[in-house]
Formats: C-alpha cells, structure tokens, sequence
C-alpha cells in the first residue's frame, strides 16, 4: 500500500495497445505509488482496456484514449511505449508543463544524432532536449536519472549486452580484448512487437531459427556508443541478432579474448563482487547455465561467467525477459528513482515457470 501522506504519481502511456504497453499497464497496475491517469491509442478510441487484455480485467478500468483527448499534461509522466519517431515531437511541449517523459523506442538513446538520422531515417526534431536526456540504464547511470526531466530507455538487445560487459570495462585494469567483442543475441518474437508483419507470421517465425542485421543494425550504434564511453576508447563489436521461436525471452552469449597479462583473473568474484548491491542482476553460482525461463516476466537479468577449458576465452551468458529488464519494467525502474521511490517498488515479481 501507499504510504497515506505520499501522493500517487500520475502516469500515461502513448501506445497502450503494443506489446510493451501492455506489459507497463500489467506492472504498473499493481504499483503503490502509481495512479492510472490515460491510456492511448489512436486505433481503438473508447474501448475499455481490459475488454482488449481480459488479463487486466478488475485491474484497469480506463478506456483507451486517442493521444489528443488524453490530457497527458495532467500526468507526473508519460511513458511512450510507440515507434520511434513519436515521444521526440511531444517531449518539449511536456517537460515544459512539467511532465517527465520515459521514451521506450529510440529517440533519446543516441547523443551522437548523424547515426540517429542515419539508423532511424528521420531529422531529430529536439537535439537540445536529446542533449539534457539520460540513457535509461540504472546499473550505469544511477546517479543522473533522478534529476532527468527525460529518460532514453534502453533498447532490448544493448540491455544485455552493456550489463553483460560492465565488470570487465569497470574494472581496475585492462582484462579483455576491447578491439574484438563478439555478441551472438536470440530475441523472442515479441521483440518485433505486436503489429501484424510477415516475418511474425505463426507459420514463418515458429520451427525455424534465423539471424538478421548481421551486416547492420540500429542497436549496433547504441551499443558502441556507450561501450566507447564506460571504456573510455573505441570498442570493435561484432553484434548478429537472432530470432527464436519463443515468445518472450533474451538470450545474448558474450565471446571475449582475455589479455595476456590478466589471465589469472578471478572472472566469477570480479562479477559477483560488481553487481552485490544490484537489485535486478542475478550473477549466477559458476558453471551455471541461464534460460530464459528463470527470467520470464520478471525484471531480473541473470549472466553466468565461463572460461570454457580455462582458456584464453571468456564466455558471458545474459538472459532477460525483453518485454519487462528490456523495456518497460527497465522504465518503471527509472520512473521508481525519478520519483524518489526504492527502485524495485512495483517489480518484484518473480519469474513464471514452466
Ligand atoms: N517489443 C520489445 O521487446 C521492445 C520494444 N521496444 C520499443 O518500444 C516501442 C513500442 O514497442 P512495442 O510495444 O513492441 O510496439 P507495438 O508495435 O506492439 O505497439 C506500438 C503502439 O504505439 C501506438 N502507436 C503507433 N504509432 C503511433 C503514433 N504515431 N502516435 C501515437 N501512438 C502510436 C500503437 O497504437 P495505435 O496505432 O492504436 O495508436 C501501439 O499501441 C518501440 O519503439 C519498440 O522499438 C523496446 C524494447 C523492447
Ligand atoms: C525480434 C526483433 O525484431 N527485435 C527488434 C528489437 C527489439 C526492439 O524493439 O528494440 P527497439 O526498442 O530498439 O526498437 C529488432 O531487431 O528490431
């Protein structure tokens, strides 16, 4: 329950009928501090939420709104679970009524903007806004998302990724071949979110296993982005995403060259001891293996750390779920210490088996 004197935060949602909308209305509902205040869609004007999502029958009784009846001015915060493109045209006129936006696609993720424009095939319509955001990821940027009036948030893929290698880019000295990072990464179907496409077609994505953007894809420069910064120099990633006949779930292998002179490192303490205090990532005992299922719904990452043959390799295994570490329970963690609430407020949920 909310602490009686505390006033609850009012949220709104710009795509409240997407996969990752969805997802924020199932968490968000039973969050403490959080009134409900608009949930949009331009399609379905007037339908009652729960009559679209029978899931959230007795816990969400708005109707879903076009964006311009929503009155997304009266929020605290609006998160925009929508294409990219959408929260940068609205993201000024918002902070300047005192609304703090959580952008779930990509707007705000870039600072460089010639590789947003040239990844997202649009002009950015707010560089100084993009310039006073805050990349989204707590376990990096802990100290700045309190006072961000807007938030990037982490896209799916460079989540895992980023978590996957910040012991070994924080660390006191050099431990791995920064020059050759290899990250082979499986996304669950619902990565490609909820609108209808070929390529998520029932009959095209199940009993098959397939890669894409191996020449090129827009996580690519988001993730060397902030590689080159926590390292401090430029990083050669080779990145290949996958898609896997699973719904939900992320699964991202790290293939890593130690360096000569730190081979006799002890990789397991190095990860245990970086993330100790992290309340959303799981380092796990050695010689475990993650699935994706230990994860599923839940805001937790779980990496395990291997040195296959004790050899001059490192192996990291991340998984998530994308839908909650990956997008929207990541927000809600970020909405949690805008807000000045205990980060794990709303998400503590633990993961679902089978
Ligand atoms: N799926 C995932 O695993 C992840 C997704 N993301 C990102 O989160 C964002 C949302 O993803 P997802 O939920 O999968 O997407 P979906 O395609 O499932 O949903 C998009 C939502 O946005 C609304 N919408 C579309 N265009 C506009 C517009 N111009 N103005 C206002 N609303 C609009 C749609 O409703 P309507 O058309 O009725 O308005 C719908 O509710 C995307 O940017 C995605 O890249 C990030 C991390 C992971
Ligand atoms: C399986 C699948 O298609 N995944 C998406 C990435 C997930 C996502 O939505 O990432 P953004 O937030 O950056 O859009 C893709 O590869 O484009």
């Amino acid at each position: 329950m909310a602490a009686a004197s505390a006033p609850l935060i009012r949220v709104g949602i710009v795509g409240g009928t997407g996969y990752t909308g969805v997802e924020l209305l199932r968490l968000l509902s039973r969050h403490p501090n959080v009134k409900l205040h608009a949930i949009t869609s331009r399609k379905e004007d007037g339908l009652p939420v729960a009559e679209m999502f029978p899931n959230l029958r007795g816990a969400v009784d708005l109707c879903f709104q076009t964006p311009e009846k929503a009155a997304l001015d009266q929020c605290d915060v609006v998160f925009f679970a929508t294409p990219h493109g959408v929260a940068m045209a609205q993201a000024r006129e918002l902070i300047a009524q005192g609304v703090r936006v959580i952008d779930l696609a990509a707007d705000f993720r870039l600072q460089d903007i010639a590789q947003f424009e040239q990844w997202y095939k649009m002009p950015h319509a707010c560089p100084d806004v993009l310039a006073s955001s805050v990349y989204g990821l707590v376990e990096l940027n802990r100290e700045q998302i309190p006072g961000a009036k807007v938030i990037g948030n982490p896209g799916c893929y460079p989540t895992t990724v980023i978590l996957g290698l910040l012991p070994l880019l924080q660390a006191k000295k050099p431990l791995i071949d920064l020059s050759d990072i290899v990250a082979d990464a499986k996304s669950g179907v619902s990565g490609a979110g909820r609108k209808a496409e070929v390529g998520t077609l029932f009959s095209e994505a199940s009993d098959s296993f397939r890669a894409y953007g191996v020449s090129g894809h827009r996580h690519h420069p988001e993730i060397v982005e902030q590689l080159d910064r926590i390292a401090g120099q430029p990083v050669g990633l080779t990145f290949v995403p996958h898609l896997v006949p699973m719904i939900r779930g992320m699964f991202t292998t790290l293939h890593l060259r130690i360096l000569p002179e730190a081979l006799d490192t002890d990789f397991q303490t190095l990860y245990e001891r970086h993330y100790a205090t992290e309340p959303f990532v799981d380092v796990m005992p050695p010689g475990s293996l993650p699935d994706t299922r230990s994860v599923r719904a839940s805001n937790t990452l779980r990496i395990s750390v291997h040195r296959p043959q004790g050899g001059r390799k490192l192996v990291v295994l991340v998984v998530q779920d994308n839908l909650v570490k990956g997008a929207s329970g990541q927000a809600i963690q970020n909405m949690n210490l805008m807000f000045g609430l205990p980060e794990a407020t709303g998400l503590e949920q633990v993961a679902v088996l089978p």
